[in-house]
Order: C-alpha cells, then sequence, then structure tokens
C-alpha cells in the first residue's frame, strides 16, 4: 500500500493506526482527488445571491457548498481564473477551504469583542472574524512569519477590513504582551496531513522528528492561547484549537495536555454539526472524556481538507473559587483530585 499510495512507511504506520484499512482506503484514494475549489462571500462587501450572480454572469458555474454555511459558494469551472475576477480585486469573496471556515464558526466571534488569532497567515479566518464582527470590536491577527504576513495585510486590505491589527510576535510570548481576550483563535502550525490532496509532499517528507517537534510547539501555544483569554470576558472567554492534521499526537494529545495544566478550561461543544467525534481514547492513551466534544473532519467523509477542531471555555475566576473538586486529565486516565483550600488572609 505505500509503494501504490507513494506514503513513507512511517505515515502509513500512523494512518493505518487511526482507520480501519477499508477507511484508511478511502482516505488515501480521497487524497488523489482535489478538494472542490470554495469561495466565502466577504459579507462585508456583498451578499451570496448577489455575488453568486454577478460570478454566473461571468460564466462561472458555482452552487452553495452544503447547508451548514450561508457564505460558502462551490466553484465546478469557471471560464475566468477566480482568483482575478473583478468581484475578487474589489474584496467580495475569499478562495478559501471549506474545512477552514469551521474553526471560525465555532469561535463565533461577535461584535464588539478583543478576538486574537494567534496564527493569522494568510488570514482566510482572521478576515472571517471580522465579517462575522461586522468590522466592530478589535482582532489582532498575529503571525510568526513576517514573510506570509505580506498575503495577510494584503487580504485585510482587499477585502476592506478596518477592526484589525497585524503583529509578529512568537505566539509562545503572546501573554506577555497582551491579553484579555474575548476570544482566541489558535489554528496551529501542524504537519498538514489533512490537506495531502493539496500538497502531496506530505506523503513522503514527515517522521516522528516532526511531529514531535510540531507537538511540542503546538503544547506550548496552546497554553499561550488560554493565558491569552479574559475568563472574566462578559460575551466570551473561548479558545479554539484548529489544526488541518488528522493525527491524535496533534489533537487530541494537545488538548488533553492543555487540560491537565490548564485547570481552569473546559472543553465546550464546537457548535458545528457534522463531523466526528475526536478520540478518547487511542491505543492504550487515554484521554478525558470531553474530548468526545472535539471534532475531525476528513476528507473521504466530508469532502473537506483533514481538520481537527476542539472548543475550550475558560472559567471565570469565581466559579472557580466556587469549586472545590476538579479532574486532572492525564495520559493514563482522568483522576479526580481534591483541590487545596487557597488561604484567604
Ligand atoms: C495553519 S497556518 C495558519 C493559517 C491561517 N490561520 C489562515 O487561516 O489563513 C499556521 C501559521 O502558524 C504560524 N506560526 C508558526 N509558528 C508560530 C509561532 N510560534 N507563533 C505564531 N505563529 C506561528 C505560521 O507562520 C503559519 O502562518
Amino acid at each position: 500500500m505505500c509503494f501504490y499510495y507513494g506514503y513513507n512507511e512511517f505515515l502509513m504506520d500512523k494512518l493505518l493506526q487511526l482507520f480501519t484499512v477499508s477507511e484508511a482506503v478511502e482516505f488515501f484514494e480521497a487524497n488523489e482527488v482535489a478538494r472542490p475549489v470554495t469561495i466565502r462571500t466577504n459579507t462585508l462587501k456583498t451578499r451570496r445571491r448577489d455575488l453568486a450572480q454577478a460570478l454566473i454572469n461571468r460564466g462561472v458555474n458555482l452552487d452553495p457548498i452544503g447547508k451548514w454555511t450561508k457564505v460558502g459558494l462551490t466553484i465546478f469551472d469557471s471560464p475566468v481564473p477566480i482568483g482575478a475576477t473583478p468581484e475578487y480585486m474589489a474584496g467580495h469573496y475569499m478562495i478559501q477551504a471549506a474545512s477552514s471556515f469551521l474553526p471560525v464558526m465555532s469561535l463565533a466571534p461577535q461584535e464588539n469583542e478583543k478576538v486574537l488569532d494567534m496564527s493569522a497567515a494568510p488570514g482566510g479566518k482572521t478576515t472571517y472574524c471580522s465579517a462575522l464582527m461586522k468590522n466592530t470590536g478589535l482582532v489582532v491577527a498575529n503571525d510568526a512569519n513576517k514573510e506570509r504576513e505580506k498575503a495577510l495585510v494584503a487580504n485585510i486590505h482587499r477585502l476592506g477590513i478596518s477592526n484589525t491589527i497585524v503583529c509578529n510576535y512568537d505566539g509562545r510570548e503572546f501573554p506577555k504582551v497582551m491579553g484579555g481576550f474575548d476570544r482566541v483563535l489558535l489554528d496551529a502550525p501542524c504537519s498538514g496531513t489533512g490537506v495531502i490532496s493539496k500538497d502531496a509532499s506530505v506523503k513522503v517528507n514527515k517522521s516522528q522528528d516532526d511531529i514531535n517537534m510540531l507537538t511540542h510547539l503546538q503544547k506550548e501555544l496552546i497554553l499561550s492561547a488560554i493565558d491569552s483569554a479574559n475568563a472574566d470576558s462578559a460575551t466570551g472567554g473561548y479558545i479554539v484549537y484548529s489544526t488541518c492534521s488528522v493525527t491524535i499526537d496533534e489533537d487530541e494529545a494537545v488538548v488533553n495536555y492543555a487540560l491537565s495544566k490548564r485547570p481552569n478550561v473546559k472543553l465546550v461543544s464546537t457548535g458545528l454539526d457534522f463531523g466526528a467525534k475526536g478520540f478518547t481514547s487511542f491505543r492504550g492513551q487515554s484521554f478525558h472524556s470531553s474530548l468526545n466534544l472535539t471534532r475531525r473532519f476528513y476528507p473521504h467523509a466530508h469532502n473537506m481538507d483533514g481538520f481537527f477542531v476542539a472548543k475550550f471555555k475558560k472559567l471565570s475566576n469565581k466559579i472557580q473559587n466556587a469549586e472545590n473538586q476538579f479532574v486532572v486529565p492525564t495520559g493514563s486516565g482522568a483522576k479526580t483530585k481534591q483541590k487545596k483550600k487557597s488561604v484567604s488572609k
């Protein structure tokens, strides 16, 4: 199978552990086919109906992506490059993978909130946040890679975003820079095992060392994302973690680690009404039972890039003080611990 589909032995083993053999074959087959081209209507400038009509008038063959999104369109074919139409230039849409809508839908940023996108470039999710917030409040779009931020800035300008500032910090340092965000998105750097149909090099260029390096970074970033959120936010206090990888190491294991290190957060429903449940155990590892609230998306099952979404709620200090019991998830199962009473002077 390695030879037939062109995966290295490491990744083939990893994926065969994740799926049944028949599912794995479906996954490999789906990776041989490009996902549909999809665009997101920029509701700051137009409505989906008007955008669709304008593109149809140019001979574009399109349809709504599905019932789950009111802003997405699938482009079947187009006589003009979809990244060069007058509507594109005018910022009426973003060319964006359908899976990339999901973390923002889960984050559900509200008008007038303060939102952090910790690894934002090239800005598909940042600009969607701004659109949902109707250009109100503040979005801080951060990325550690200055080169990639050029595209982020260009997209912000093209789409007419006026509530966003761009900065260039290592996300791990972020709590020292700024805090108190109502909502934080961490669309983490990952191995890209969910987007093999876009980048076939992933089949051969990943090793366990790469995954270990990435998970180390993801774990540091997720704690930083949690620490940047405001537990006492009147409207939010939410953190969304997402990756375009399907490996447990980068998904459930990172979320489980965050739960064990930060007892001031709990997982809540992603609010996404499709997708497979996250794993609560995997090959002898057990994760916190609430991991079943996380969602996995697969190319073969959902006709979109492989994706993972988890949503945390940061608990208000008042609530935490009122509780005297909390659950510490560990690699070998969840234990209930008695919390030490804090001594107030
Ligand atoms: C999956 S991409 C983000 C895609 C983006 N959210 C979007 O929707 O357009 C991951 C990003 O993480 C950035 N990154 C990597 N290490 C980082 C770090 N330590 N702090 C902040 N950003 C980082 C990368 O430069 C990359 O742009």
